[in-house]
């Protein structure tokens, strides 16, 4: 690691820190208001609408909720998927779609996810709209994770053209200006309680 990419990682992990630690104290009914909102600013945007095939994730440390637009989702008859990650160094995430029949589990990270079936899984370019969890972002499409690199490496392994990536988050987590590493792909665009962020 150069002197430049660890100084850079070291200031993503201290940022990470922080905005973990900002949105783990939001309160039960705030997390409750925001899944509301965020649920209102999606439900009826033409990327959502549209979609056939839409990644999501269930909500762990602090993270907004989509669970509204899953439920939603089901009801318009879309497939719906979530990431199951392989618990390793360097391990790869799947998108394995949900239904009424999944069997769940709990990954290595205390995140409950389904279990793995080859049968239920589709590659990530072909899906519609991907929506992954933020730890931070910024106005330009910058985006700060969990830190495991499972979404940038899933990214990097994805076929062209990408699908749809729109980012959520709750508004505490924006950030004047994230310190970028050269292997993160920009979101298309970051949804948050409060607003809309067209970032290309
Ligand atoms: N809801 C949700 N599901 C998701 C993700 C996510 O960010 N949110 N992921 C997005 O990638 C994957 C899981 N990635 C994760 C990466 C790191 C940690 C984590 O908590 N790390 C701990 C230490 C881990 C350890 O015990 O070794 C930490 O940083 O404190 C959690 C999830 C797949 N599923
Ligand atoms: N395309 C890639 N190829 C190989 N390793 C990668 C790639 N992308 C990321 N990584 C590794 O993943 C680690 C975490 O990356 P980063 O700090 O960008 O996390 P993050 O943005 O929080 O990611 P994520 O939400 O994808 O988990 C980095 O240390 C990096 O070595």
């Amino acid at each position: 690691m150069t002197a430049l990419s660890s100084s850079l990682s070291a200031e993503r992990q201290s940022l990470r820190r922080l905005l973990r630690c900002k949105r783990r104290a939001l309160t039960a009914a705030q997390q409750q208001q925001a899944a509301r909102n965020l649920y209102l600013q999606l439900a009826q945007h033409p990327w959502f609408r549209r979609a056939r095939h839409i990644a999501l994730y269930l909500a762990s440390d602090g993270e907004i909720s989509p669970h509204l637009l899953l439920r939603e989702a089901q009801r318009r008859k879309k497939h719906v998927y979530l990431p199951v990650v392989a618990c390793r160094a360097g391990g790869q995430m799947v998108f394995q779609r949900v239904d009424v029949a999944t069997r769940w589990g709990q990954n290595c990270f205390g995140i409950v996810e389904p279990i793995p079936d080859h049968r239920q899984q589709r590659a990530l370019w072909t899906l519609d709209l991907v929506c992954l969890p933020l730890v931070g972002f910024d106005a330009g499409g910058g985006r700060l994770g969990m830190g495991g690199g499972f979404y940038d490496r899933s990214l990097a392994a994805c076929s062209m053209p990408l699908p749809r990536l729109l980012g959520l988050a709750h508004a505490c987590q924006q950030v004047e200006r994230l310190p970028v590493a050269p292997w993160d792909m920009p979101l298309d665009a970051v949804v948050t309680d409060c607003s809309w962020h067209d970032c290309r």
